[in-house]
């Protein structure tokens, strides 16, 4: 019998209806992965089996009597960052140990009413900060890739290691993910698997744990370029509960699927060649400019001459609004209570107790770019910086680009606890280079597997699209998944 747990998500979705096998079948399959591998993965924090399974039996009879969903009967991995009633929801930090939410985030509660079941919640650096998943309380996630003939442990990104982990080695048939400033892309580069970052206001943020509120964005990560359509169709929506939400209908994404690539503008921009990238990275874009000329469109070389300014005003940004939202944790509301001598001691010894390193590292950094005398310096300047960012974008889609093609990473995984990343936090800030730019202008951005690097292991393109046009993103990810072809680990967990 074939292997359930290996189908794509618009396979599953026709043999589904098909009754080829029921969602039943296919929960307990991908239940029975998650019981063999997560020991060694560490991708769950949460598995709800029991919930399930109900979710897949109520879908069985939707399915058996017509009524089911656009993702009815199938099984989702969720990042612990989205409320889930009554389940798991501690964006993986101690501070929040305990927390149970009384209600549903949007974009979750948009999946299970097109009927997707839900198998648990997912790892991820703790309140979203990392590109490593290493910061994580419930320890770091592991990348099902290895570079060839060697066991070393590698890291799956971050900050959604758990989402693209599991999808990477078929613990779930897609997730929920998040993206402040490459959190999407970034780990799905590092497993070989599909991340789209949709535009600032497409996707709902309410109910979705606040990291940077002008930056946060949530969007899928799948094994195809068209899973990933078919759950953004199903995450995006327009939200009154959400003042961001912005209120445009949202496209069947699946249609721009298998759509040419002829005439279209694709932009190359200069600054994204890094000193001292490796020759594999710039050999990887090469080959996806040349399948997309092959493809027929129109290769353009643009200038972002502020590309360079994007990742230190990030990391003046992103730190002061999570000052500013991780203030509310404070021993009263929610999760942890750490006692004290009196209601500041308090305060004190849960905040103490409960940040990992580097939250804490971020709401000091965070603070001190807001605070009296330093605001115009830093934090003032960095949004100045935000706007010429957005700018360099404006003037590509004014001179007609219709996307820009970059790589999606400086690099491909690296190992758990490298040294020297972790010796200098600017390191590993530096992941995130190609990334921060599409999260300052708002603008979707996808990473879509591209090749292998020397010893084997995944390397990604990244698309940047115009605000809300997702669709043409997928259209041309689709060309370079078809020439790339796709690529799976080898099973050695089990
Ligand atoms: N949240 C993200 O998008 C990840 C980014 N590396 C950060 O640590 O801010």
């Amino acid at each position: 019998m074939t292997d359930l747990t290996k189908l794509t998500i618009a396979d599953a979705r026709d043999g589904l209806k098909n009754k080829d096998y029921t969602s039943l079948e296919l929960t307990d399959a991908f239940l029975g992965n998650i019981e063999k591998a997560n020991d060694k993965l560490n991708a769950y924090v949460a598995v709800t089996a029991d919930k399930a399974r109900n979710m897949a039996k109520a879908s069985d009879e939707k399915l058996g009597n017509g009524t089911g969903g656009a993702l009815e009967g199938i099984p989702l991995g969720v990042k612990d960052l989205f409320a889930t009633e009554g389940v798991h929801t501690q964006a993986c930090s101690h501070i929040l140990d305990g927390f149970k939410p009384t209600y549903e985030s949007t974009v979750t509660a948009n999946l299970w009413a097109d009927g997707a079941v839900m198998l648990g919640k997912l790892n991820m650096d703790e309140f979203a900060m990392g590109s490593s998943n290493e910061t994580s309380y419930y320890g770091n996630v592991i990348n099902p890739w290895r570079k060839a003939g060697s066991n070393q442990e590698l890291v799956p990104g971050g900050s959604s290691g758990g989402s693209a982990s599991a999808v990477a080695a078929h613990l779930c048939m897609g997730a929920t993910a998040t993206d402040t400033g490459g959190s999407i892309r970034q780990p799905a580069a590092f497993t070989g698997t599909v991340g789209i970052k949709p535009t600032y206001g497409r996707c709902s943020r309410w109910g979705t744990v606040a990291f940077a509120s002008s930056l946060d964005q949530a969007g899928p990560i799948a094994q195809t370029v068209r899973d990933s359509a078919i759950l953004l169709k199903s995450m995006a929506s327009v939200d009154p509960k959400d003042t961001t939400s912005v209120d445009l209908p949202v496209p069947d994404y699946e249609a721009a699927i298998g759509q040419s690539v002829k005439g279209l503008k694709i932009g190359i921009p200069a600054e994204y060649r890094m000193d001292g990238m490796p020759e594999e990275i710039n050999t990887l874009w090469q080959k996806g400019i040349d399948w997309l000329k092959d493809a027929g469109a129109e290769i353009v070389d643009i200038a972002m001459p502020h590309t360079k300014y994007a990742l230190p005003a990030y990391y003046i940004v992103a730190p002061a609004e999570a000052s500013s939202n991780l203030a509310r944790y404070d021993g009263v509301r929610y999760g942890l209570r750490v006692p004290g001598k009196d209601i500041v001691d308090m305060y004190e010894n849960t905040r103490a107790e409960g940040f990992g390193d580097e939250v804490k590292r971020r709401i000091l950094i965070g603070t001190y770019v807001l605070s009296a005398g330093y605001y115009d310096a830093y934090y003032l300047k960095a949004q100045k910086v935000r706007t010429l960012i957005k700018r360099d974008f404006d003037l590509a889609w004014e001179n007609g680009v219709d996307a820009i093609l970059t790589p999606a990473t400086p690099s491909a995984a690296f190992g758990v606890a490298d040294q020297d990343l972790h010796s200098d936090p600017v390191k590993m800030y530096l992941n995130d280079i190609f990334t921060v730019t599409v999260n300052m202008a708002g603008l979707p951005g996808i990473a879509v597997p591209a090749g292998l690097d020397n010893s084997g292991l995944p390397l990604g393109l990244q698309l940047i699209g115009k605000p809300f046009d997702e669709a043409t993103l997928f259209q041309i990810g689709q060309v370079i998944e078809d020439a790339a072809g796709r690529f799976e680990p080898d099973n050695w967990w089990g």
